[in-house]
């Protein structure tokens, strides 16, 4: 499949109320298998922010709740010009992926400047030094996903790499004719990655034709188009925006709607063993 050619659209949300006269109860869904976060339930007063960051807010989209059985925590982060961090990290096993949405930024990583913007991305090894600053003169906002890394004994961290979704070739899905593809930021069979923020994209009637259903957990970011998933035993309608949280084994397909594609970023748990449980031993 050929580079993207037409220009790609990202949807970030932008805060904001709504007015008293409006009463809406949305899409918002939370269920034992699935979460749905609808764009117009991402107001300001679902915001929260972070320590040793400024001029920034976020939407905490997902994190682990019980403790033991999620794995992840996703955010969108809204900077504004003059905001940033030189201490943006403070989990020292945490590793990260940053994918921008709206605007521009400066991402300092191992004492080397990017500029990233619309559809770049970075991946950060736990225990990296790294700044993150906004001088752009206008608001960024983009993705953060962050999971406490696996090392594996004879297995290396992987390096920190800065990349741009339009400089990667997505690969097909065998028999789909280009319907459905995926961009892959990472090889799938390189071990040291033990997760994978992926863009799964589906042309105008592209499908996931059967309920995959799975022990890695999702989250899904609506980044433009809409579609009809399946989340569990539901059918519900997402669009450009929308974000999905899918525990361990939630069965999942799609129908992409069109007029134009329907493309989202994927986070996904990979290639680790799970602890075994010891019953006391
Ligand atoms: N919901 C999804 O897009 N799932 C992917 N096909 C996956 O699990 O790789």
């Amino acid at each position: 499949m050929a580079k993207q050619s037409e220009p790609r659209s990202y949807y970030a949300p932008t805060g904001g109320h709504p007015p008293q006269s409006q009463l809406t109860t949305d899409r918002a869904v939370f269920t034992e298998a699935y979460a749905v976060i609808p764009k117009g339930v991402m107001r300001d007063i679902v915001t929260s922010h972070l320590p040793f960051w400024t001029g920034t807010r976020l939407w905490v989209l997902s994190r682990p709740l019980s403790g033991f059985a999620e794995t992840f925590s996703q955010y969108i982060m809204e900077v504004q010009s003059g905001g940033g961090s030189d201490k943006p990290e403070t989990d020292p096993t945490a590793e990260g992926v940053l994918f921008v949405v709206e605007g521009e930024m400066t991402l300092t990583l191992n004492g080397q400047q990017h500029q990233m913007k619309e559809g770049g991305y970075a991946f950060i090894p736990p225990s990296s030094d790294w700044q993150l600053h906004n001088n752009s003169g206008a608001v960024v906002r983009f993705h953060w996903v962050r999971k406490a890394y696996e090392k594996v004994d004879g297995v290396d961290v992987p390096e920190a790499f800065v990349t741009n979704e339009n400089d990667i070739t997505p690969l097909e899905m065998p028999g789909t004719d280009g319907a459905w593809s995926t961009t892959r930021f990472v090889d799938m069979s390189d071990m040291r990655h033990d997760m994978h923020v992926n863009i799964v994209n589906f042309q105008p009637g592209g499908a996931i034709p059967f309920a995959e259903t799975h022990v890695m957990e999702h989250g899904l970011y609506v980044l433009e188009g809409k579609a009809v998933y399946l989340l569990n035993k539901d059918w519900v309608e997402v669009e450009a925006g929308d974000y999905m949280w899918l525990r361990a084994f939630c069965p999942q397909a799609c129908y992409a709607g069109g007029p134009g594609p329907f493309r989202y970023l994927l986070y996904k748990d990979v290639n680790r063993h799970m602890k075994l449980p010891t019953f006391g031993r």
